[in-house]
């Protein structure tokens, strides 16, 4: 018995993740397999882009989001940052795992204001607001200041091509073996050559499900 997997948050994860897959978005279906392509991978565009999945959940998969409950419990975790919250799929994990740890601060970020009012309910209805703050706004701002000295792991989850720029953020303040995840990382070459590189100060591997996960030793 744990958090996750009793009520409130197991039915209400249930029930999110049946709404996330029945959300379509008809001007993201509309693009063209290029366009989407061209747009997934631009440093400037990613307003444009996640401008019309705006009804879209993209959430992490249940698999990464049991990952993620792990990897928070095995490391005793306290402090966490994660970059796009969309309806706070990952974050109600991440939460539970907080709860379940006995206490800790999750500091995620979104842009899309209905997004951001849609997670206030969730992490309300799941019993877990008290763990999270919500920072409205792009990430490159609002991650870029008051953050905690020591991160436990940090969640890349936002726009693809930016994931080498919020790990500048908060690189200096990961705790070493802070856990670095990286959901769909292949869209971003140059976060991956980073990590992987001979004396990066990282381990890094391709896990399941799209997920990069690294570890900080440097
Ligand atoms: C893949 S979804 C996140 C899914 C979420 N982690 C979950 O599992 O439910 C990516 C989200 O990041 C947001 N986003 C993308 N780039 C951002 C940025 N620069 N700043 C803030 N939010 C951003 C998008 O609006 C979108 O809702």
């Amino acid at each position: 018995m744990n958090t996750l997997n009793t009520a409130p948050l197991a039915p209400l994860l249930d029930r999110l993740f049946a709404e996330a897959d029945a959300a379509t978005s008809p001007a993201f279906a509309a693009l063209s397999h290029e366009e989407r392509d061209r747009l997934m991978h631009s440093k400037t565009d990613y307003l444009h882009l996640y401008g019309l999945m705006k009804d879209l959940w993209l959430p992490v998969s249940r698999e990464t989001g049991l990952l993620l409950y792990m990897l928070v419990r095995s490391t005793g975790a306290r402090n966490i940052v994660e970059f796009g919250t969309s309806f706070g799929i990952s974050t109600l994990h991440l939460a539970a795992a907080l709860r379940d740890n006995g206490g800790g601060r999750i500091i995620t970020s979104e842009f899309e204001p209905s997004k951001v009012a849609r997670s206030h309910e969730h992490l309300a209805e799941g019993g877990l607001s008290d763990l999270v703050e919500i920072r409205e706004g792009d990430a490159l701002k609002t991650l870029s200041t008051d953050l905690p000295d020591a991160i436990d792991l940090l969640l890349l989850d936002g726009a693809k091509p930016l994931y080498p720029d919020i790990l500048d953020l908060m690189e200096n303040r990961l705790k070493p073996n802070a856990f670095v995840v990286a959901d769909n990382a292949d869209f971003c070459p140059a976060y991956l050559a980073r990590v992987r590189a001979a004396q990066s100060g990282y381990m890094s591997i391709p896990f399941a499900d799209g997920i990069e996960l690294s570890m900080r030793v440097g």
